[in-house]
Order: structure tokens, then C-alpha cells, then sequence
């Protein structure tokens, strides 16, 4: 900012947009057009335009949300509340645009209420948009837009516009280490009722966000499914509507039956259309990560031998390991290969690939469910909500390779209709397509009668006390009072009080205690957080900070092993105590190898997932550094080692031990 400050195209620019939106409201378009040489310079930055920027500017054009961009701003300027609802469905713009035309508004005021903060309820979502939107704003990555993700802060001080995983900011806004303040607060896919989105949204209603300056404002952006339910929530706020993406949408086909295995299905599938030729990239959504590793295995092998006019397809999975390898599935290659995107529920929403023509939909979703009367988590496998259903099914009105359908290139149609931009939308759905298809691998009746409308709220299905230990500790709002989108169940919020209490975390007031205040200061579930500090009464730090790691970052197993060779690899690695102490066997062989990507795929091994746990590893150990915990030398494999490593996590997790053994607890 205060390099912004200095630069005279910024004071230019600053000016010149004040003036216009004194004048006007709000300036009326964004960025120059080619030629125009005396402001062609970006305003962010002070230098001039790419000529990357202009053919991006040409795609968000032809975006359906880029008519909707003058009505955005005056709504943003004069909204009674300071809040704006934006409902489009996927793949109009919502995601890149939004955020962009927020960072021109906060601009136009001179940041003087802070920055623009766009959430994102999946980290490599966050990631991938910020990517993108600095590649369309012509800034640089991690300098006036960066992204904040567990693990990575790809930040700086004169970042204006931060796309941050949900699940990070709710922590800022409850720690002592908060970045502060905001201008603008872009809180999208609320559709996907993330925790955290709906807990900000419950905090920001009640207003009860202490750090909020007086004039912010917050854009909720949500596909239409979820709109009259936030229209309620937030008492009917202004609402953009983005018009419908042109392009006739596909009738699905169903199959008759369930197939008994999935993978194989889908894999034929694509086959078929591989084989048919239908033009256009195929995305193909399968329940789980596992699922989607194998059917990746297969078609890799299965396509390679088919006897196919153009090049062999490329497999590419799309899953939160993928780190930043997913935006692959946004590149063509020179060849123009078919891209065949093998997906689950992170593609429900986030991740519009604007090529996609084919979808292959499973109808299912494998989702780790919370019973506050076991106190357990499964994994269950159920069918997906009505209305993510419908958006995998608009996923295939994408435009394939080679096929741009920008506004200039439709001036050239002949139609006398093609006059001006305005009129883009109604002029693409005349455009003719190769129509796609979805095809979906289970009975109409099966969503009609088991799929609820809309996704779960994630909150009424997740152990809250991660939740309640965070409100506590800003005493931001008492759990019981806060007003919910959908209230979770009564018992599972006592429950989390009860388990927290258990844990010590809360005095006999009901309040925070020394020890819930250290805890809560962990990037980590309560029990576990615990466990960790235990370790420094048995003398366990070291395995115990590798464990808490291994445990909190992404499966560090791929998928089951592939083949004899793998198997034995494995075995190599498993400890006979259990689970805890392979997982921390595997993490030091991997720290052995030099963390070396080639050793992991020989044992199935997630690379980026172990990288991940590397990096928590050494953030948790700063914390204990800076919190003057003591800290205990490297045993693992003693057997004492092993007792008091069994301790420190009883301590944490003692109200779901079960004893077989002789007892290892102090008399
Ligand atoms: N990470 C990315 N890399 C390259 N292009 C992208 C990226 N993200 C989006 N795009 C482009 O921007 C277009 C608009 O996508 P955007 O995410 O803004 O839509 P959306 O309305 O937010 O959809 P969704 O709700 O599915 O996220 C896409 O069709 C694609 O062309």
C-alpha cells in the first residue's frame, strides 16, 4: 500500500476513479480497451498493460456475469446494510469476477477501510482463483494478490485482494494473530454450506465481529439454489442476479441400474466416448479420492491402445491433494489432446473447466459424518443433493478447445442480432454447439427419492467442539446464541461443552481455563492439541509433533497398493504397534529419502500430503518454541518411548480408550 501511495499511475488512477464515482456512482468500465494508450496502465501496479491482459479481457467479457458488472457496484456502494447477495449458477463468472470488481470498489475508496478478503470453502480452490485473477488483473502472485491456505501464505504486504480458505479466516477473526480488518468480505459458494462460511455468515449477521471497520461490506455469493434461504437469513438484501450462461444444457441419460462397480463403469464410459469421437473434454465424477486414483490408473492404461484419430486423451485427477498441478485441467496442449478430469465433490461448485462438453456423473459423494452420541466419525457413502446434481449436469455446456466464443469472434456471425456486447448472452445460446451430454450412472428415481435439495450444512454434521473452543475464545458470541443458517442439533453443542469441559479446557464458570486458552492457540482439534502438550509431561515431543502432523494433513496413502512390488514396499514401512506409529515410521523414511517425490509413488505414497505434514510439523514446533513449552529429544522405537507416547494421547483421547492391555495409567 504504501508503495502504492508513491506510484504516479496509482495517484493518477486514484484521482481520475474518485472523480468518476463521485460522479457517477461508480466507474462504469473496467480496464482499458486496446488502444486506449493514455490509461492503459494498470491502476494496482502502476505498469502498463500485458498484452496477456487484453486477450483475458476478451474471455471475461463473454462471461454472463460481465453484464451484470455496473449494476454489482452501485448495489456495493449503496446497499442499506453493506451486504450483497450475488446468485448465479456455476461457471458464470461469479468466482473470478466478483473479487476483481471488489478490489476496484475498495480502490475507488482508497483502501482506507481495508483490503478485499475472498473466502473459498476448499484451500486448493483458493489457490487456483488466485492464480487466476492475478493472471486477469495483470498483478503478480503473492504481491498485490496472494492467497492464505493451511500451510501456505502466499501474501505480502501490498496485497490488496487475498483469496483465504474459510476455515483460516474464522481462525484470524478467533486468534490473537489475526491479520485485522477488512474492507470488503467476499464470502462465496455459500451454497456449499462449509462450517466456517456459515458460522462467519451466523457472526457477521450479529453482528458481533468486533474488528469490522464502520463502512465494510460483505458479498455473499451462492449458486440459486440456496438464495431464498440467505434472502431470509440476511433480511432481504440487494441481490445481483447473474443472467443464465448461454448454451443448451444436456437432457440426462440414466442407467437403469446402480453398477456394483463404479470405477469400471465410468472408465467404459469414457471409453465409449473416446472411441465415438464426441468432441469436447469429459469430466467424471466419482464419490472418493480413492475412486478417483483408480479410475485415473485405468483409463491411463485403457485409453493409451485405442485406435483414435487425434492424440490419446489426457487423465487428469482433481482432488485437494492435487495441490498446484490442478491447474493442468485448465491448460490445452498445443495437440489439443482430450482432457478426460476425473473429480468428486470438489467440482460440484468450485473449478468451472470452461471446456468440459461430457459429464459422467456417479450420483454419490463419500462424506465423513459426525454422531455426538458415539462421539465418532464415519465415513458414508450417500447420494449427492438435488441441486449439485444439477450443476454437474450445466458442467457439460462448456465450449470445446478451438471453439472461443468471445464477443469479437461472434460479431463476424452472420446475424443481424450481433450489434453490440450487451447482447453477448442471447447471442451464444444461437451459436451451434456439438451438443454435449451427461450421462448419470444410476435411475432417475434414485436422487428423485433419497437426494435432499440442497447439501448438507456441515455444521449439523461435524464435532463441534473445534467450533465452540474458537467462540469461546474470543468470546465472540455464546455457541448456544449464535444465530446458525441451520442451528446444529442442541446435543451435539453440549456435547462439545461436555467433551471440552472433559479436556479441561473450560473453568467452572464455563469459561475458558489457562490450559483451553493454550489449546486453543493449536491449529488443531482439541483432543489432539492436548495430546500434544502432554507430550512434554512423558517426554514424547518429538513423535507426538510428527503424529499431530501426520494426523491433521491430507491421507498420506494414496490408494490401496497396485501391485506385489508395492505390497512389500508398504509392509516395509508398517510398525506392529498400529496405525499412530507407522504413521510416524512413514514420515521419517520419507524425511530419509530427502522428501524425494519418486520414493513416495514407489509406495503409493502421497507426496504433497507428507510435504504438507512436513511444513504443520515445523509450524506446530514454532508454536511450542514461542509458548516456551518444553521440548524432548527423539525416541521413537524404545519401548519407554512407546508407553509414554500411548499416554500423551490417552490424555487427549481418553474418552474414546477402550483397555485390552494391563493398565498403563498412574495408579
Ligand atoms: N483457475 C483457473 N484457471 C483458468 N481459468 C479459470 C480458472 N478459474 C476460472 N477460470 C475461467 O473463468 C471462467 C469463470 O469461472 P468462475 O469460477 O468465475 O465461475 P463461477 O460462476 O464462480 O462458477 P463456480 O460457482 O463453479 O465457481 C471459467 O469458465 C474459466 O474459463
Amino acid at each position: 500500500m504504501q508503495g502504492l501511495n508513491h506510484c504516479p499511475a496509482f495517484c493518477r488512477y486514484y484521482q481520475s476513479a474518485t472523480m468518476a464515482s463521485q460522479r457517477l456512482g461508480l466507474a462504469e468500465e473496467s480496464g482499458p480497451n486496446p488502444g486506449e494508450s493514455e490509461l492503459a496502465v494498470n491502476p494496482f501496479d502502476g505498469l502498463p498493460f500485458s498484452s496477456r491482459y487484453y486477450e483475458l479481457l476478451e474471455q471475461r467479457r463473454a462471461l454472463p456475469i460481465w453484464a451484470s458488472r455496473f449494476i454489482f457496484l452501485e448495489q456495493l456502494e449503496s446497499s442499506p446494510g453493506g451486504v450483497v447477495l450475488v446468485s448465479g449458477e456455476p461457471g458464470s463468472g461469479k468466482s473470478t469476477q466478483i473479487p476483481q470488481w471488489c478490489a476496484e470498489f475498495a480502490l475507488a475508496r482508497g483502501f482506507q477501510e481495508g483490503r478485499v478478503t475472498v473466502t473459498q470453502p476448499h484451500p486448493l480452490a483458493a489457490l487456483s482463483l488466485a492464480m487466476r485473477v492475478a493472471d486477469e488483473m495483470d498483478l503478480t502472485l503473492g504481491h498485490e494478490v496472494g492467497y492464505s491456505i493451511p500451510q501456505e501464505d502466499c501474501t505480502g504486504p501490498d496485497t490488496l485482494l487475498r483469496f483465504c480458505w474459510d476455515g483460516l479466516l474464522l481462525q484470524e477473526v478467533a486468534s490473537t494473530r489475526g491479520t485485522g480488518a477488512w474492507g470488503v468480505l467476499v464470502l462465496d459458494e455459500a451454497q456449499e454450506r462449509s462450517v466456517a462460511s456459515d458460522l462467519l455468515q451466523g457472526l457477521l449477521q450479529n453482528a458481533r465481529l468486533g474488528n469490522l471497520p464502520g463502512d465494510s461490506r460483505v458479498v455473499v455469493v451462492t449458486d440459486p439454489a440456496l438464495e431464498p434461504k440467505l434472502q431470509a437469513f440476511w433480511g432481504n438484501p440487494p441481490t445481483v442476479h447473474v443472467p443464465r450462461r448461454p448454451g443448451t444444457c444436456p437432457t440426462p441419460v440414466y442407467r437403469d441400474t446402480v453398477p456394483t462397480d463404479r470405477v469400471e463403469a465410468a472408465c467404459q464410459a469414457v471409453i465409449e466416448l473416446c472411441t465415438k469421437e464426441a468432441p469436447g473434454d469429459v469430466l467424471v465424477y466419482l464419490p472418493s479420492e480413492e475412486e478417483i486414483l483408480l479410475c485415473c490408473e485405468s483409463l491411463s492404461r485403457e485409453v493409451g491402445p485405442l485406435a483414435l484419430r487425434g492424440p490419446p486423451p489426457r487423465v487428469l485427477p482433481l482432488h485437494p491433494g492435487c495441490g498446484p498441478a490442478v491447474q493442468a485441467a485448465y491448460e490445452d496442449t498445443d495437440l489439443g489432446a482430450r482432457k478426460v478430469v476425473v473429480t468428486h465433490w470438489l467440482a460440484d461448485f468450485s473449478f468451472s473447466l470452461p471446456s468440459i462438453r461430457h459429464v459422467i456423473d456417479s450420483g454419490l459423494e463419500l462424506r465423513s459424518v459426525y454422531n455426538p452420541q458415539i462421539r465418532a466419525e464415519s465415513q458414508v457413502l450417500r447420494p449427492i443433493s438435488k441441486c449439485q446434481a444439477e450443476a454437474r449436469r450445466l458442467r457439460a455446456k462448456g465450449v470445446p478447445p478451438g471453439k472461443s466464443l468471445c464477443p469479437t469472434e461472434i460479431k463476424h456471425e452472420k446475424n443481424p442480432h450481433t450489434q453490440t456486447q450487451e447482447t453477448c448472452s442471447g447471442l451464444l445460446s444461437q451459436v451451434f454447439l456439438p451438443s454435449g451430454s451427461c450421462l448419470c450412472l444410476y435411475p432417475k428415481s434414485f436422487l428423485e427419492l433419497e437426494a435432499p435439495l440442497l447439501p448438507t450444512a456441515r455444521i449439523c454434521e461435524v464435532n463441534l467442539s473445534p467450533v465452540v473452543l474458537l467462540l469461546k475464545r474470543r468470546q465472540i458470541a455464546e455457541p448456544g446464541e449464535c444465530h446458525f443458517l441451520d442451528q446444529p442439533a442442541p446435543e451435539a453443542l453440549m456435547q462439545a461443552l461436555e467433551d471440552l469441559d472433559y479436556l479441561a479446557a473450560l473453568d467452572d464458570d464455563g469459561n475458558l481455563s489457562d490450559l483451553g486458552v493454550i489449546l486453543s492457540e493449536f491449529p488443531l482439534p482439541p483432543e489432539l492439541a492436548k495430546a500434544l502438550l502432554a507430550s512434554c509431561e512423558f517426554n514424547c515431543v518429538d513423535e507426538m509433533l510428527t503424529l499431530a502432523a501426520m494426523l491433521t494433513a491430507a491421507p498420506g496413502f494414496t490408494h490401496p497398493p497396485l501391485s506385489a512390488e508395492e505390497a512389500a514396499l508398504r509392509r516395509a514401512l508398517e510398525h506392529t504397534d498400529g496405525d499412530h506409529s507407522s504413521l510416524i515410521q512413514v514420515y521419517e523414511a520419507f524425511i530419509q529419502s530427502g522428501a524425494d517425490k519418486a520414493w513416495c509413488q514407489a509406495r503409493g505414497l502421497n507426496w504433497a500430503a507428507l510435504c504438507q505434514a512436513q511444513k504443520l510439523r515445523g509450524d506446530l514446533l514454532e508454536l511450542m518454541q514461542q509458548i516456551e513449552l518444553p521440548l524432548s529429544q527423539p525416541a521413537f522405537g524404545s519401548e519407554q518411548n512407546r508407553t509414554d507416547l500411548q499416554k500423551a494421547l490417552l490424555s487427549g483421547y481418553f474418552l474414546k480408550a477402550g483397555r485390552v492391555g494391563p493398565s498403563i495409567l498412574p495408579e
